[in-house]
């Protein structure tokens, strides 16, 4: 039974279970799928729900966080839900300030620019009193689920949520935050390690709160080469990953995790083998090869380029029976390759949701 606050998850409990066995690699009977940001501002009802109220006043509101969440599962049949919120509530709470400033996106007025900056960071962070708010909106969505889908609750990586907090906002060279990893490598690896810290803290107050798989976005792995992602990213991916499982196997709990790191294709192999169950992929991997590359070690998740969803709905069908016959039914959540965009037509993800369920019954009865 489901015991609130304590979130002890029973696979039992839920009416759709279809997510949580095929990160495990069990067979379903369709493959289940959702959207990275399936709560967003391709609703109409997000964008009404949302307007004249400050984006981090809204993450902060666990009523607000709930009701965003489950917007997208009333009008489309989604195999799981994605806690409303946002990356960067890290670096907030590591005492950063952090707005969301419309037309430019997430901005930190005053970034990290040299080591010395590290000391003006929390040293020790208290996650329930700084991110208890996220808990507190992951305990009342699993409640109003009602065992409907599974939570899914997540995480930005360190190297992402690093190159934010140097960067100060979005970048297309992320020259600042490479700058340390060149010139500042000691330093790197301390708020790597930092960040490290927190994202464990917070993903297991996650699962405390009702979490029931835990996502790690890496979303700026693509602008690290193969090296520098094996210095910088990769370990700290593993670590939170072996943490968070040793910490969870005390309470006799399993959680999935899945991995994301995007335009990171030069890492598949070692994703692969670093203690996720499942992991995410980005539109610019072949399905059948990231299937032989993984060796059938892990599940994975993704990974139609989201602009198809500009295309006929016929043509996502067709689409999307292709991505389901190169990575099979078995062990596989279909997703994007990246969240939705603002300007996508919610007609058309409800044409890939039911593309995915059609497709996947008849693969499956083949
Ligand atoms: O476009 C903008 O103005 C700022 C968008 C932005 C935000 N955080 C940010 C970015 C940078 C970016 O995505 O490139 C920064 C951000 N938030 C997130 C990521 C991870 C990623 O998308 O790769 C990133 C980094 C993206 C990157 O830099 O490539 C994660 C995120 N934001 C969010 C969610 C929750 C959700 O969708 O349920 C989630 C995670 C779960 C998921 O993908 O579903 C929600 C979110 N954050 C944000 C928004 C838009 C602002 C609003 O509603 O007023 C929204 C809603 C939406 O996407 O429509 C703000």
């Amino acid at each position: 039974k489901y015991c609130p606050g304590l979130g002890l998850v029973h696979k039992a409990f839920l009416k759709n279970d279809t997510f949580l066995c095929a990160c495990h690699g069990q067979e379903t009977n369709h493959v289940p799928v959702w959207c990275m940001r399936q709560a967003g501002r391709y609703l109409p009802e997000f964008r009404e729900f949302r307007a004249g109220k400050d984006f981090f006043e809204t993450c902060r509101s666990p009523a607000a966080c709930c009701e965003l969440t489950l917007q997208p599962l009333r009008r489309f049949p989604f195999d799981a839900a994605i806690i409303f919120s946002d990356i960067l509530v890290i670096p907030q709470a590591m005492g950063m300030d952090v707005q969301m400033v419309a037309g430019k996106g997430p901005t930190f007025p005053e970034p990290l620019k040299e080591p010395e900056d590290l000391l003006l960071l929390q040293p020790k962070v208290d996650v329930n009193k700084e991110l208890g708010y996220v808990f507190k909106a992951i305990t009342l969505t699993r409640h109003k689920l009602d065992g409907k889908v599974p939570l899914i609750g997540f995480t930005g990586a360190p190297w992402t949520l690093m190159a934010y907090m140097i960067e100060g906002g979005g970048s297309t060279t992320h020259s600042k935050a490479k700058r340390w990893l060149y010139r500042h490598p000691e330093a790197s690896h301390k708020l790597l390690k930092m960040l490290t810290d927190v994202i464990v803290e917070y993903l297991l107050g996650q699962v405390a709160a009702g979490a029931q798989a835990l996502q790690v976005f890496e979303s700026h792995a693509g602008c690290l080469g193969p090296v520098e992602f094996q210095e910088f990213s990769l370990p700290y991916l593993r670590d939170i990953a072996r943490k968070v499982k040793d910490q969870l196997k005390e309470s006799g709990q399993d959680v999935p995790m899945i991995v994301f790191a995007k335009d990171g294709h030069y890492g598949l192999e070692d994703l692969s083998q670093s203690h996720y169950e499942v992991v995410g992929l980005d539109w610019t991997i072949d399905p059948r090869s990231a299937r032989e590359r993984t060796g059938g070690k892990v599940s994975l998740q993704g990974n139609m380029d989201p602009c198809a969803l500009y295309a006929p709905k016929e043509r996502i069908s067709e689409i999307v029976k292709k991505m389901l016959e190169g990575f099979g039914t078995r062990g596989y959540i279909a997703n994007l390759g990246h969240g939705l965009y603002p300007d996508m037509d919610p007609e058309n993800v409800g044409a890939f949701v039911e593309a995915v369920h059609t497709h996947s019954r008849h693969l499956n009865l083949k």
